[in-house]
């Protein structure tokens, strides 16, 4: 087939929901819901539904922008020259129509079905990561990931304040322990694909200040995730479940953030360190915010609730 009759061909759906990101997405739907889940109050199982369904439509809305807003990009590179845009199956203004349709769905049912403040938190954080993330700082500095990385941050909090109303020192720290987390999980990716960025000419930290400096940052990162991710037990918005869990599960992700840092990468390198340190990352997160509501339903069950 040719690439007008391509593009003339009507979009699958498969392709909208690839626009959402879905993979990447899973975990960011699971850290919000953990968030609602964790809030010490009842929630109304309706509006909790409700809630996650507006973080899970926001995060596809932004992530199907970041695709219409980054089509030329993505074709440049292996990694992503396969996704809707770039491989000419959909048309860009579905793309664009489908991103601000689901984006702005979500932020108005957050508004009318739960509250002001998780609707304000969700446009924001759709509005970090398509302007403030993907136009303005990614083609511009290598700390892009770092400040734009509070975007993917946002969603614990949101679940939180859709189950409480309010913003306290909790939330606050599992948005500190996504941001502290997301270095580390990127830039062990950055590193056996940085020829695609470089090609790019996507300013990443591999491709800007070399190897060398990003294995340094990433055990920067994993070192302050040890300390940051006991918090929630220390403050006491956490008990001894997820205190341990976290203790384990962070020493293990050191371990394999030293193993990076402190390596010299060879000729014909494979990355495996880096391969696995990457997997463990998202292993990593899942797990942690799983702990924190094993945790909460543990004491529920044990204060005969
Ligand atoms: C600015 C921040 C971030 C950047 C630049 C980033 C970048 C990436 C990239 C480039 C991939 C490869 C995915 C692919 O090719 O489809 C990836 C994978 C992944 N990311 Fe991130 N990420 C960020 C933050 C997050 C956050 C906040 C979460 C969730 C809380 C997350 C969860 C995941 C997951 C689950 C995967 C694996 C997807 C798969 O199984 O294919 N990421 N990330
Ligand atoms: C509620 C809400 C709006 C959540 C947003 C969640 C969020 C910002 C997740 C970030 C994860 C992500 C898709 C990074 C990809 O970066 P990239 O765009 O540089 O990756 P790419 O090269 O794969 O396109």
């Amino acid at each position: 087939m040719n690439q007008t009759a391509v593009l003339h061909a009507p979009t699958d759906w498969r392709d909208f929901f690839a626009l959402t990101k879905p993979r990447v997405m899973r975990l960011v739907i699971f850290t919000g819901l953990c968030g609602l889940l964790a809030a010490p109050v009842a929630i109304d199982p309706v509006i909790g539904f409700t809630a996650i369904l507006c973080i899970a439509m926001g995060a596809g809305g932004a992530g199907a922008l970041n695709q219409w807003l980054e089509a030329d990009l993505d074709a440049k590179m292996r990694r992503t020259a396969a996704r809707p845009l770039p491989s000419g199956r959909m048309n860009p203004t579905s793309a664009r129509d489908f991103g601000f349709a689901l984006s702005g769905a979500s932020v108005f049912l957050m508004f009318f079905a739960v509250s002001w403040l998780a609707a304000a938190i969700l446009l924001f954080s759709i509005f970090y990561y398509v302007v403030v993330y993907t136009m303005w700082l990614k083609p511009r500095t290598p700390q892009n990931i770092v400040i734009g990385g509070a975007a993917g941050a946002f969603p614990p909090l949101i679940g939180w304040v859709a189950a409480t109303g309010e913003i306290t020192l909790m939330p606050v720290v599992l948005f500190a322990i996504i941001f502290f987390w997301t270095p580390p999980h990127f830039w062990a990716l950055a590193l056996f694909v940085r020829m695609d960025y470089s090609h790019a000419g996507v300013p990443m930290l591999p491709v800007v200040a070399g190897e060398q400096v990003t294995r340094r940052q990433i055990l920067v990162y994993s070192v302050l995730l040890l300390p940051l991710t006991v918090l929630p037990w220390i403050i006491g918005g956490a008990g001894a479940v997820y205190g341990v869990s976290a203790i384990v599960l962070s020493l293990v992700f050191l371990a394999l953030g030293f193993r990076v840092g402190m390596r010299t990468s060879v000729e014909d390198d494979r990355m495996k360190p880096e391969k696995q340190l990457f997997a463990w990352s998202i292993v990593y997160l899942f797990a942690l915010f799983g702990a924190l509501v094993i945790d909460r339903w543990t004491m529920l069950i044990m204060a005969g609730q």
